[in-house]
This record gives C-alpha cells, structure tokens and sequence, in this order.
C-alpha cells in the first residue's frame, strides 16, 4: 500500500465549507479498538455549532436545488473519484478508528461510492405526473421537490457508507445535509467534507460536526429549518429521536436495529449454508445489523450442519488488527461491546448451551473476542431476543416448517433474515411469511445499493438504496392550473 496521504485527515468541523473548532474548545479523543491507541480527538460540538451548520445547509439550500440534476449528478461523481483517488487513504482511517480488515473497509468505501453513483443517476429520473383534470377548464399537475435542509446521524460500525447512501440521495434530491457521525468513527466523516472541497462542491452543501449527541440531534429536531431526520443507529436512540421529531413534524427516515434468523432446512445445500453462516454471521466480526443472530438447523441436519460450521470457523476466521494482510476478524468497536458478547454466551451456558469453539475474550490489546459457536441455544436464552453485535453463532434447533418460521418472527425486530431450502414451494411459502424488510434466500449477504434497504417493526421506517431511497427526501406538490380560457 502506498505510503498515506493525510490531506483527507481532519480533526476539525466542517461548517459551510470552512474547518471550526468546538465553540468551548473541548474536544473528544478518539480510540483504535485493535490497540487503544489514541488517534486524534475532534471537537466537543452542541447545540451552537449545530445550529450555525443548519443555517449554513440553509444558505446552499437555493442553489444547489435549482441546479439541474445532472448538474448535481456531476457534482456527485466529482465527489465519487475523489473518493476513489483516496481509496488506501480513506480504508486507513476507516480500520484504525473501526477495526475492520482493510480489505472489508475497502469494499464499504467502495459500496458507498456506489450509492452515491446511484443516486446520480437516479436524481434525474425524478418524475411527477400530469393527472387527468375532472374539470374542463383546469389543469393537474404533480412535482416532487426537495424537503430541504436534511440531518443524518450515523453509527459507528459502517462509518462511510452509512453516511454515503444517505448523503447520495439527500444531494440528488435537491437537499442539503448536516451529518453527525458516530464519536468512535468521526473521522472517516470529517473525510467526507476534504473531499467534497477537493471535488468543487459548493460550501455548506455538506456540513459535518462531531460531540455531544443529544445536544446535536436535539437541535436537528428543534430547529425549523432543518426539515428531516436520516438515522441509522440503535432502536433506543431511533426512537427517542423519532418521537423528539415528531413534535416538530420532521420527516424520518430510522434504519435500526435487527435480530436476524438464518434458517438452514433438511433440503439445503449445507456446505452453502455454512459459507452462508459465515459470510452473515461473521462480517465486521458480527457487528452489522443483518448479522446472523440466530442460526435454527433443522433437526435431520444439525449435527452435520454443526460439524461443518465448526470446520469452517477454524479454518477462515482469523482475529488480529485489520492492518495486517491476513486478518479477517478485527476487534470490536470498545469494552462495552466485548461485555455485551461474554454476557450473551455466559448466559446461554448458564441455561444449557454447549460451547464448540471460542467462548473467550482473547487476551491481547485491544478488544478482541474470540469467533464463538454454541450449540443446544433455546428462546429463553438472551440470544433468542437481543442483538448480540459481535463474533457470537447461536445454533437453535427446530422440527418442522411452522416451527421454524414461528421462532424465527418472535421478535419485536424485523430488519433481515435468511433461509436455505432448495424446495421451491418452501421457498415462496417461507418467504412470504417471514415479518422482515429483507429476505436472504441462498445467500447470506446481499445488500446492493440497487435494491430497498429498511426494517419493519422495531427495526425502522423507510428505505435506503434502489428507486426507492429518493422518497424520503421529495414532497410530492399538486398544482392545479385555471384561468386557462379553456
Ligand atoms: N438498520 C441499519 O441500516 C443499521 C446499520 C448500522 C447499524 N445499525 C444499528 O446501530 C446499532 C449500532 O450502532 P451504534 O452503536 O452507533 O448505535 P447508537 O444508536 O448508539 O448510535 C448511533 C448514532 O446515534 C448517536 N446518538 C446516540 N445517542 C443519541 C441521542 N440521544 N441523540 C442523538 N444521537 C444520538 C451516536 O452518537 C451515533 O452517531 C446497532 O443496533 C445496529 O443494529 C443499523
Ligand atoms: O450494519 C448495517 C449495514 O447496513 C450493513 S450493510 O453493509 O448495509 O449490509
């Protein structure tokens, strides 16, 4: 890897394309998770600062909404080869402040420079529609226009293209945006903000601020000019900000949390599901929100299916700092991340699970645990019902067909799963009554910024990605035209 750029390293704000400290001075240091190294600090931002990049989103709200969109598209792909010149640089920070494997953080960069040529592209499809009129002398017709000024608050685990399938759409649709990233992962953010000033985009299209996150995503719901709210994050957050927006009538959008079933029937191919286990289970050392939280084997099968995926484990996973080559399993984001997974599998032990491999913190620097698997898990264990977050695959086993689909919709969440079954009829019946906004069949990882990405129950409203994602950030306007002399 060529030697690092730092031009896309900042440590400051972005507000109306200047770089700004916090008003107070403070600042917040931030951690790399593989070592406890500290890697900068960025500033303690509030409510202030907060309000000045609204105005600031404000100001490029006319212009950037009156450009044509395929001024905006090439606006878009400007910011994309940018992004794509700093390819190295930007996986760099993205894996020293997330601990990811390079070549995974390489892979989301390259993912989010895909959403945003996406919605390059589709900004200017946005189409409205001339309505037959039930009156003889007046006309119909419907426009979509921007919403505005939008806020997007984003989670650590994704820390460039949860904001990139955000950003492409707010800015082909004609909005402007306020980002505030996650305090563990600000810096591939503030990267966002070097490159859009080195792609030509206009000052205060793109405002970026780092600190106090009740105090920012207080100022996002309150302040009037600010007309909707993008997050992705937990359900507890999304819903203290939905219900906070929703006294100020914002428009939201909440991709949050999930409890993903993977479901492997007697007639699947098994070494697929496996492959499928680990690809699911396994991605960003489990820490994505369609993990694999729960993996249910069908009786005839699981002995086989659990000997394999043992197998597999031992044999692909290797934890270590997601700078060296052949790491695949990078720590996880802190402590508290690391208490959640050995509070997951202690309880399960305590309620009769049998461990297979792992089971451990591993003892080195950084917060690192081991890829763990247990077998014998039942509903009454904390697996069953909460999002583990990390490197933990849970085999529950399951009789027959109603059996499976029942387990797998016994949650409040409804984000992702996944089913293996090469039975036809089985594969439309179970998908069809499975209660989640996306279905893996065959596959255990499928996300792709053509098609819709969004949760139902307590796993969000909305969807990013494909035709779709556009909606959230249009009013849709009808005019009706008289006085024509007709
Ligand atoms: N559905 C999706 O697309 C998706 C994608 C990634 C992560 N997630 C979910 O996100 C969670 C992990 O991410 P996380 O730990 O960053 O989530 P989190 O909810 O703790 O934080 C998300 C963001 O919200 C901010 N935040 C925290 N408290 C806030 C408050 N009171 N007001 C305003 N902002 C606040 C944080 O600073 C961060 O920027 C998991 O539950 C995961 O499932 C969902
Ligand atoms: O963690 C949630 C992300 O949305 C994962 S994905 O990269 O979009 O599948």
């Amino acid at each position: 890897m060529s030697s690092f750029n730092p031009a896309i390293f900042k440590d400051l704000n972005y507000i109306g394309g200047e770089w700004v400290g916090a008003d107070s001075g403070q600042t917040v240091a931030v951690t790399n998770p593989a070592t406890g190294d500290h890697i900068g600090s960025v500033p303690m931002c509030g409510r202030a600062e907060t309000n000045r990049a609204i105005a600031a989103a404000t100001s490029a709200l006319p212009a950037w909404k009156a450009l044509t969109a395929d001024a905006r598209a090439t606006h878009m792909v400007n910011l994309c080869d940018a992004i794509m010149d700093h390819l190295d640089d930007l996986a760099i920070v993205l894996t020293s402040e997330m601990g990811k494997p390079l070549a995974e953080a390489k892979g989301e960069i390259a993912l989010g420079v895909k959403y945003i040529r996406f919605f390059a592209e589709e900004g200017k499809r946005i189409y409205g529609d001339t309505i037959p009129s039930p009156w003889a002398d007046r006309r119909i017709v419907v426009t979509k226009e921007p919403v505005g000024v939008a806020g997007a608050i984003t989670p650590w685990n994704f820390p460039n293209s949860m904001i990139a399938r955000k950003l492409g759409a707010a800015l082909a649709s004609g909005c402007t945006m306020v980002i505030k990233p996650s305090e563990f992962t600000p810096f591939s953010a503030l990267a966002f903000g070097a490159l859009a000033d080195k792609a030509g985009l206009p000052k205060g299209v793109i405002n970026i601020l780092t600190g106090d996150a009740p105090a920012i995503g207080e100022e996002m719901c309150e302040n009037p000019d600010l007309r909707k709210i993008t997050f992705t994050g937990s359900t507890r957050v999304g819903k203290l900000l939905a219900a906070n927006a929703g006294k100020h009538m914002k428009k939201i959008s909440m991709e949050l949390g999930g409890n993903a079933p993977f479901i492997v029937f007697d007639d699947a191919d098994l070494d697929r599901a496996v492959e499928g286990a680990i690809a699911s289970k396994f991605r960003n050392s489990g820490q994505t929100c369609v993990c694999a939280n729960r993996i249910y084997v069908q009786a005839g099968v699981y002995d086989q299916f659990a000997d394999k995926l043992k197998a597999a484990m031992e044999a692909q996973l290797s934890p270590g700092n997601g700078m060296e080559p052949d790491t695949t399993q990078g720590p996880l984001i802190n402590e508290a991340a690391v208490d959640k997974v050995a509070a997951h599998v202690a309880d399960a032990l305590e309620k009769g699970a049998t461990l297979v491999t792992g089971g451990k913190r591993l003892e080195t620097a950084g917060t690192f645990y081991a890829p763990t698997l247990l077998t014998g898990m039942t509903q009454e264990m904390r697996v069953a019902h909460e999002e583990t977050f990390g490197p933990l695959a849970g085999l529950f086993k399951f009789e027959t067909e109603e059996d499976a689909i029942r387990l797998a919709n016994d949650t409040e969440y409804g984000l992702a799963c996944y089913f293996y079954s090469n039975g036809l009829g089985r594969t439309y019946r179970v998908m069809e009554q499975l209660q989640y906004g996306l279905v893996g069949v065959n596959e255990g990882v499928i996300t792709t910024e053509v098609a819709p990405f969004g949760g139902v129950k307590d796993s969000g409203l909305g969807n990013e990605g494909s035709k779709y994602g556009l909606d959230d950030y249009l009013n849709i306007k009808y005019s009706c035209i008289g006085g024509l002399g007709l």
